[in-house]
């Protein structure tokens, strides 16, 4: 009776999983069909106001040009004719050169930036749904790294992500797992099929962050390879940072020219990665031009070089994060930087350019996220002092993030 019983109930919950795979089947392909749609809709809408711009351009001569656009720069939703947008739809251009190379930036100029990344958070109102402001994924955490991917991820939460998920090893997830029960932990990075594993949740995924304490296994470095693959192949933002960059300087080519890609090398990793793409080594004379060439290298996608100031270049503009910070060099603060540029970068690349007035979106990400870091530093370190940590850091995002970007 009770085997019949056991057996009965046994039967019922794999007829349950069966039911639950395939209904997962099918909104992976309900998600991937309005993706798709979305990207049309978006291709469509670019290609009416090019029509426009141009019927404005011949009946206004007048109109102010705007500043020259680099050849090479492949737009999110790639037909999509962002010049066009901007010309028909921005007064114009407010920043116009006020990042170039070797220019001192005003306050004013800072201002702007500032604004464009107001421009790209979206509101809170009560008609979104969980999941629509940012869907995360870091990959990364090992037996020796814990806290890495756990500050990205809960940093990505806190500056307003829906969910966060860290792919780690088996051993790291309990542990990550433990620090915070926001986090959705997977244990899969160094099971057999990992890249299969991560590649499941990808659709829902609206980017990644790849390296912060990955260690650098050789299994894992190959597995992290896979995945960023996968996420090429389905146009989701990357970030690149700490051992995710150590297997970037051994193969550039993964992510050369991949303009969806941000990298956030600290001094070390920016050293490494510009010497296996220059084959010269940094000059430390001139770390505006160095940052320059490092994006043009990498075939013009965004860098981002950390340090006592935070150089971001997408190879044609250089722009300068000098926002206080402070003193305190714990370790973290790289990660909590990748986290949020996750969230960000997600952001400015759905708002687009006409909402960041024609500037690559990317870099108005990265000018947020630095700009956040370092405040969120500052705050701590006003309260800590000596004794703050990267955890004093994260409980400073909210408030970092109101001061910043919601005033
Ligand atoms: N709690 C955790 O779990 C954390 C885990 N983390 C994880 O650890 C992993 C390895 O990351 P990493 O940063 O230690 O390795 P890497 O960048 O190769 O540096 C190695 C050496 O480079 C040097 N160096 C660095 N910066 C420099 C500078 N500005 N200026 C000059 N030199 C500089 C410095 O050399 P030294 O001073 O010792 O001579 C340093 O020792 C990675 O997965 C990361 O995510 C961290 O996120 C922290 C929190
Ligand atoms: N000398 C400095 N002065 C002021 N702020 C700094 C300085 N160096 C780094 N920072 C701040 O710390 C952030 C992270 O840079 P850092 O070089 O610590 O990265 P990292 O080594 O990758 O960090 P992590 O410890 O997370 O691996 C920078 O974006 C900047 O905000």
């Amino acid at each position: 009776m009770m085997e019949k019983f056991l057996q009965q109930s046994v039967d019922t919950e794999e007829k349950f999983y069966r039911y639950e795979e395939q209904r997962l089947k099918i909104e992976d392909k309900r998600r991937e069909a309005e993706h798709a749609r979305e990207l049309q809709m978006l291709q469509m809408l670019g290609q009416m106001l090019a029509g426009i711009s141009s019927t404005v351009s011949q009946r206004s001569q007048s109109m102010p040009a705007s500043p020259p656009q680099r050849a090479n720069h492949r737009s999110y939703g790639d037909n999509f004719n962002y010049n066009a947008m901007t010309a028909a739809l921005s007064p114009p251009i407010v920043i116009e050169r006020s990042f170039s190379l070797h220019r001192t930036h005003s306050l004013k100029d800072m201002e702007n930036i500032f604004q464009l990344v107001r421009n790209v958070i979206p509101p809170l109102t009560g008609k979104r749904h969980k999941g629509q402001d940012g869907r995360i994924g870091i990959v990364g955490g090992c037996q020796e790294y814990t806290g890495a991917p756990y500050f990205a991820a809960i940093t990505a939460l806190k500056v307003g992500a829906d969910l966060s998920h860290v792919f780690c090893t088996k051993d790291a997830a309990t542990v990550i797992k433990s620090y915070s029960p926001e986090l959705i932990v997977h244990p899969v990075l160094d099971s057999p099929n990992a890249v299969h594993e991560v590649e499941k949740w990808l659709p829902r995924l609206h980017s990644v962050v790849i390296g912060p304490g990955l260690g650098r296994d050789e299994v894992l470095l190959e597995n992290a390879k896979g995945i960023i693959e996968k996420s090429k192949v389905k146009g989701i933002p990357i970030i690149i940072d700490a051992d995710g960059l150590w297997l970037i300087s051994q193969q550039p080519s993964l992510i050369q020219g991949y303009q969806r890609a941000i990298l956030t090398p600290n001094y070390m990793e920016f050293s490494r990665l510009y010497e296996a793409m220059l084959r010269d080594p940094v000059d430390s004379s001139d770390h505006h031009g160095c940052v320059l060439r490092l994006s043009q290298a990498m075939g013009n996608l965004t860098v981002v070089q950390k340090g006592e100031r935070d150089l971001i270049s997408d190879g044609e503009k250089v722009l300068v994060c000098s926002h206080e910070g402070s003193s305190r060099r714990c370790g973290g603060q790289g990660d909590l930087l990748s986290g949020s540029l996750g969230v960000l970068a997600h952001w400015a690349f759905l708002a687009g350019a006409e909402k960041t007035n024609g500037q690559n979106p990317f870099l108005v990400a990265a000018f947020g996220a630095c700009s956040l870091t370092r405040q969120a530093n500052h705050q701590a370190f006003q309260k800590f002092g000596r004794s703050m940590t990267a955890s004093d850091m994260v409980s400073e995002v909210g408030t970092a993030f109101n001061k910043l970007f919601e005033t």
